[in-house]
Parts: structure tokens; sequence; C-alpha cells
């Protein structure tokens, strides 16, 4: 099963960072750890940019290849509807997108309390640093086998 880590947010990029690098590398440091931990079944491929075309782009390419999501939207969160209507694609496709912070966004300034991209999300997880990936990738793929399962016993669901 294949899970995409999509994030945005310059910490998660830096060279020698703790976050995913930028393309399809190896994730650095605590986020290798954590995820070194999960069922060996699950494939991970990070990618991370600032570039909000970019990001997109590879919400579509998830939904091309039937990939679940894990979305990291960064600042974008907070007003982007571009990246909510690309995020809206996978989750209409059927694929799960969980939406991930690393802080907890609505104890932070005003404009962080609203986010554009939940409506549309399959969840949301926040606050628990880079746990919040560990355990966003566990749902996500929990979620894509559940819909497996379910089409299995009953191909027209
Ligand atoms: O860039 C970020 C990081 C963030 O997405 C997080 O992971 O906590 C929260 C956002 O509000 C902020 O703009």
């Amino acid at each position: 099963m294949t899970i995409v880590l999509v994030a945005s947010g310059r910490d998660h990029g830096r060279p020698g960072g703790r976050g995913p690098t930028t393309g399809a590398g190896d994730p650095a440091g605590e986020l290798r750890v954590a995820l070194e931990s999960l069922d060996p079944a699950i494939t991970v491929l990070f990618r991370q940019t600032d570039d909000e075309a970019e990001l997109i782009s590879w919400l579509f390419e998830a939904v091309e290849a039937g990939w679940g999501v894990v979305l990291n939207p960064a600042a974008f969160t907070h007003y982007s509807y571009a990246l909510r209507d690309a995020a809206a694609l996978v989750t209409e496709a059927g694929l799960p997108l969980i939406e991930v912070h690393l802080t907890n966004p609505t104890s932070r300034d005003d404009f962080r309390r609203a986010s554009v991209v939940s409506a549309v999300s399959t969840g949301l997880i926040t606050g628990l640093g880079f746990d919040s990936y560990r355990f966003a990738v566990r749902a996500a793929a929990d979620r894509a086998a559940v819909r497996a399962a379910v089409r299995a016993a009953s191909p027209t669901a």
C-alpha cells in the first residue's frame, strides 16, 4: 500500500532537518525513525515543496496513481482554495487524505484558526510534532485497507 506524504513549510525540508527531504528523497532524522516503526507493507513516498502549484500537481498524481495522501499544507492551509479543490479530488476519488499539522494551529495566531482544507479532508491530526505524520500515515493506510476489503467483499461498493 502506498501513501504519499506531501509537506510544505521550510522546517520540513531543511537540509539535515527533522522532516521530509525535497523530492522523493529519504526522510531525515526523527521522521525516519518514526516511520521505520510502521508496518513494512506500507510504502511512504516523500514530497516537500514551498510551491503551491507543485503541491497541487502531487495531489493530482495521487489521484491518478490511487495513493492515499498525508498532507501538511503549512500556511496554505489557511487560504489556498486551489489546494483545497485539489485535496477534494483525492477524497472524491475515494482515497484517504489526512491533513497534518505538527503544531496545534488553533492555539496560535487568529488567522490559523481556520483551515480551508479540513472540510474536504478525511481527517485531521494536529499538535503531536513528528508523531502527527506517523499517526496520519497509519490512519491513511488503515482507511485504504478497509476500503479495499469492503470493495473485495462487495464489488459494487
Ligand atoms: O507552516 C505551518 C506549519 C503548520 O502546518 C504545522 O505543521 O504546524 C501550521 C501552519 O499554521 C503553519 O503555517
